[in-house]
């Protein structure tokens, strides 16, 4: 009788593969991926983090063209360089980061476009890695939270726009870029103690507008409030709120003033800097982000890729945030 060969205890994990070396090959050659990062195929459909495309904008309630933000995303995303030094951080060295292409959602169909985002989505995260979403109009933050409740349970909930997003319908309609976290909160996906809304402002339908959404839990962190308070402050006050629960973060672009974001389908003057915003996100380390969207990036009214960079670098931060907490957990250093 021979004796079984014994499986080896520990498997080396191998070094993640990062960008596409830009002092070798010039940085606007070859198909875009977020960062110059490979494709989620070529590390053998295992990443830590898993940026995807969600090419869909039959959710918008006024300029459609968020269907192009993903690629226009990935387009700016060519000049975002290894290391991060706001955080110090070198964030795709820390965890395996790689783009996992688009959802192909139907176009004609929002409910079945709002199942195959859900089921994608959890084809994602059972397969271990932490989502970063490019949208996309602000629908599917929907079936992004439902993927992401079904894995952690209800998340506290940190969202960065102009608009509430807690309306009830658009001529009748359930899923559309201004109800999803509604829908959220009746699906009992939100942890109801930690969810946040950064950066609103603008007109509203009435009062009751802000009336309901404080009745479903939400705190309200305007655009005025950080101006008047700074990033550090809001910054502090959102982390202690969330604590250690698991956190989802849901960006709409136009949370940025249309001065620093003009390419999106609902502008609002009186906007966040993109600095501001940039610094707000560094401020959340520590925090446990399980997933995060980035959405209602429109490229037909952006100039000179204004809006695309901004975004880009908004899901540089936020994978910077998650590879640093995925390193953190195998007990790696700061990278
Ligand atoms: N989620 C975004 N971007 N906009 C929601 C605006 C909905 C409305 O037109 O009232
Ligand atoms: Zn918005
Ligand atoms: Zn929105």
């Amino acid at each position: 009788m021979s004796t079984p060969t014994p499986e080896p205890q520990h498997q080396p994990s191998p070094e993640p593969r990062g960008p596409v070396d830009s002092s070798r090959i010039p940085r606007y050659a070859g198909p875009a991926t977020f960062a110059r990062l490979p494709r989620l195929d070529e590390v053998g459909g295992r990443a830590d983090v898993a940026v995807v495309g969600v090419p869909f904008d039959t959710g918008v309630s006024y300029r459609p063209g968020a269907r192009f933000g993903g690629n226009a995303i990935r387009e700016a995303s060519r000049l975002l360089r290894p290391y991060n030094p706001a955080q110090d951080a070198s964030p795709f060295a820390l965890a395996q980061v790689a783009d996992a292409g688009d959802i192909a959602a139907n176009p004609f169909n929002i409910d079945e476009a709002v199942e195959t985002v859900q089921e994608a989505a959890d084809g994602i995260l059972d397969s271990g890695a932490r989502l970063m979403t490019l949208g996309g109009d602000h629908t599917i933050a929907l079936p992004l939270l439902r993927s992401v409740a079904r894995k952690h349970g209800p998340v506290a909930l940190l969202h960065f726009d102009a608009h509430l997003d807690t309306w009830d319908t658009y001529f009748g309609a359930a899923y559309t870029h201004g109800t999803p976290f509604r829908r959220a909160f009746e699906e009992g996906l939100l942890d109801t103690s930690a969810v946040s809304h950064v950066g609103t402002r603008g007109p509203l339908y009435g009062k009751k507008d802000l009336d309901e959404d404080a009745r479903m839990g939400f705190g309200i962190v305007t655009s005025a409030d950080v101006m008047r308070r700074g990033v550090d402050e809001v910054a502090d006050q959102l982390r202690q709120r969330i604590g250690n629960r698991p956190l989802y973060v849901s960006i709409d672009i136009d949370v940025l003033d249309p001065a620093h974001a003009p390419g999106t389908g609902t502008p609002e003057a009186g906007g966040l800097t993109s600095r501001e915003l940039l610094e707000i996100l560094r401020g959340l380390a520590g925090c446990h982000l399980v997933s995060a969207d980035l959405v209602e990036v429109a490229p037909p009214y952006d100039h000179a890729e204004m809006t695309a960079v901004a975004a880009s670098h908004t899901a540089y931060e936020l994978t910077t945030l998650m590879s640093r907490q995925i390193a953190e957990g195998r007990g790696g250093g700061a990278g």
